[in-house]
């Protein structure tokens, strides 16, 4: 047979497009995925790449953390991909893809309890099959506060036995002794997976992306009620949950337990109070906070990150007028006292104070 030989080329269809190939960014709560993200928006020369970004609360902090270049697309959408908006995550490619011919790349970064499982499903089970290739999960793992029994979070243990390649992310913060353990660990959850070593994400880009190393056929099975060597006594919903009509159901959230509560001020917060704030009242069952921070004392931006017991805040001109965002998430939080707390440590602007008595 010479078939390939007397192919005729016109016949083939030369409008349809190579299946864009997708990486699904997955770990948990401030593990370092927006880092990631970043590096690759960063690094990724000469490829169009578009990013997908899914926040779990209720006002977009993530938005102001991304650093785009005119040629990446950022789309964000609020709430869980991998459980109530699946089907807003199969829109928001398609939008993508209609939106942009020419794309190169697609990354999808989930929130930290999200159950990478579902997402992926997304890709494989409907009709984005034929447009998109799920190249592979990449899981960031906090090498400083990653326990398995992290937070009884049932997405906490998903995100390591469906990584593909599993980063062991802060490194710096941690003794070689303890990654060695930890990754050991890990092995044991997920013993295939590539796993590297990095701080601040930095990783060389060609060892996670394009590297096919997602294999449909495993999850497709799964699919198909087959038991698996990762099955745990919480999955089995996932193993289930893709019925027909492409819904993705699973409550872990609900079983988690986690819950966001975001706070907003065009008011700053005086330094004392926020600091008396984190020292005395920040309760331990928040597990991940972020903001842009606004205080009286200075005139800078502060971009606030908790993950654990850590805090950072980092310094940038203010892009828009000053305000203040933050989102606490954590698990059965007193959502009243909480905010009334981080009321109380707003002040006056001091420009405005004292107007009024002749100064
Ligand atoms: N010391 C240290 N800090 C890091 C490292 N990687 C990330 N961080 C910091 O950890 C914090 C959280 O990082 P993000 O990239 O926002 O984490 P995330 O996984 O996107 O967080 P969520 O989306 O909220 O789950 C930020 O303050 C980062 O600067 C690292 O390797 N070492």
């Amino acid at each position: 047979m010479t078939s390939a030989v007397t192919s005729n080329p016109s016949e083939q269809q030369d409008t349809a497009l190579p299946p864009l190939p997708v990486t699904i960014i997955t770990g948990f709560l401030g593990s370092g995925k927006t880092t990631l993200l970043n590096h690759i928006l960063s690094n990724q020369q000469g490829i169009k790449t578009a990013v997908l970004v899914n926040e779990f609360g209720e006002i977009g902090i993530d938005n102001e953390l991304i650093i785009s270049t005119d040629e990446d697309m950022v789309e964000l959408s609020n709430g869980c991909i991998c459980c109530t908006i699946n089907n807003e995550l199969a829109d928001a490619v398609y939008r993508v893809l209609e939106r942009q011919k020419n794309l190169d790349y697609l990354v999808v970064e989930t929130t930290g309890i999200a159950d990478p499982l579902p997402v992926a499903l997304t890709f494989l089970g409907t009709e984005l099959r034929d447009l998109t290739r799920l190249d592979s999960i990449v899981t960031l793992v906090d090498s400083e506060n990653f326990s398995l029994d992290l937070f009884n979070s049932e997405a906490a243990y998903s995100q390591i036995a469906y990584g593909d390649i599993i980063l062991l992310n802060k490194t710096d913060l941690v003794d070689e002794a303890d990654v060695d353990s930890l990754e050991v660990k890990i092995r044991d959850i997920k013993a295939d997976a590539r796993i590297l070593r990095t701080v601040k994400s930095q990783v060389s880009l060609p060892l996670i992306l394009s590297v096919g190393l997602f294999e449909s056929d495993k999850y497709l099975e799964e699919e198909g009620d087959h038991s698996h060597e990762h099955d745990h006594e919480h999955h089995h919903e996932h193993h289930h949950a893709h019925d027909h009509d492409h819904h993705h159901h699973s409550n872990h959230l609900d079983n988690d337990g986690f819950m966001s509560i975001s706070f907003q001020s065009d008011r700053p917060f005086s330094i004392k109070k926020f600091q008396k704030f984190l020292d005395h009242q920040l309760p331990p069952n928040i597990f991940r906070a972020k903001g842009i921070l606004w205080f009286d004392e200075s005139p800078m931006c502060h971009i606030f990150h908790l993950s654990g017991k850590r805090f950072t805040l980092d310094d940038q001109e203010w892009k828009g007028e000053p305000k203040n965002q933050l989102v606490l998430i954590g698990q059965d939080l007193d959502r009243e006292s909480l905010l009334s707390q981080l009321n109380n440590c707003l002040t006056l602007p001091s420009t405005h104070r004292g107007k009024g008595f002749g100064g």
